[in-house]
């Protein structure tokens, strides 16, 4: 357990993400920012600043051994970078012991209750597609938010008794979960998803759109401030907020 002023060092500083994590943390007055390095920096300034959290906005060609460095460093990682299977998962579970580690596709409060409440609906309303819509300079497609939302919605349609059959899902969008998932990409766009479902003569629209990144910075330092007495790897913040 850390017994003084969390430190916190961050990966992926000059990025929209990273940029906007190192504000955020410099005006908290309960952690302090001890580094904050980019692809030129070398990881060991993490261990020399003596950071306790490492937070991870890179890229999803670097996360995972970004996270497997820090973990067997002994140093607790916040995982926001897409782009993880469920086997990087689960490598990076075993490697949790010296430190632990808390990865959630999406940060925004708002995306986790959208996430959620499509899983709850989706046991009574199975009929599902997702359209999720970022700025154009996001390298990733469909979106670490959709991904996890089809995964939740495939736990929820468990409980359905009107399970939709195979029916093909023709050149639309790309099939995950067997669920449609369509993304678009915008200039002015931020990040932003439409859970749609379709029933007899209804439909349901749940939607979230963040607008500004700030939106991300609340689940983040939660999750800095939690990841130390969080044993092993969390998935998903709604652990942090709805868990005992
Ligand atoms: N979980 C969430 O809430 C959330 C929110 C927004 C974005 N994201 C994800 O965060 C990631 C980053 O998004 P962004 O818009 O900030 O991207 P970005 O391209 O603006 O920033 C990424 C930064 O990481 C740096 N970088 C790349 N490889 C690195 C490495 N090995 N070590 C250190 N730095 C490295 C790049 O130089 C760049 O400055 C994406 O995967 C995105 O999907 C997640
Ligand atoms: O801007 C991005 O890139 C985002 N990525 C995450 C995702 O892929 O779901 C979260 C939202 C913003």
């Amino acid at each position: 357990m850390v017994d003084h002023m969390l430190r916190v060092a961050v990966l992926g500083a000059l990025g929209r993400m990273g940029a906007t994590v190192c504000d955020a943390v410099r005006e908290d007055p309960e952690v302090e920012l001890v580094a904050a390095l980019d692809a030129d920096d070398s990881r060991e300034a993490i261990i020399d600043a003596g950071a306790d959290v490492c937070v991870d906005f890179t890229h999803p060609d670097s996360v995972r051994t970004n996270t497997a460095w820090l973990l067997k460093a002994g140093v607790h990682a916040v995982v926001g970078t897409t782009g993880l299977t469920d086997d990087d998962l689960d490598q990076l579970r075993a490697l949790t012991g010296p430190a632990n580690a808390v990865v959630a596709p999406n940060f925004a409060i708002g995306a986790v209750l959208m996430m959620e409440l499509s899983r709850q609906v989706a046991a009574h309303m199975p009929h599902v597609e997702i359209i999720e819509s970022h700025h154009d300079r996001k390298v990733d497609a469909p979106s670490g938010t959709a991904l996890r939302t089809a995964k939740l919605i495939a736990e929820g349609r468990q409980q359905a008794i009107d399970v939709p059959g195979p029916d093909g899902h023709p050149a639309r969008g790309q099939v995950t979960e067997d669920i449609p998932v369509h993304s678009v990409r915008l200039p002015g766009l931020v990040a932003h998803q439409e859970v749609v479902f379709g029933g007899l003569g209804q439909t349901l629209t749940i939607r979230h759109d963040s607008i500004d990144r700030t939106s991300f910075m609340p689940g983040v330092l939660l999750a800095v401030k939690e990841v130390p007495r969080r044993p092993g790897l969390t998935v998903g913040l709604e652990h942090l907020l709805f868990d005992s």
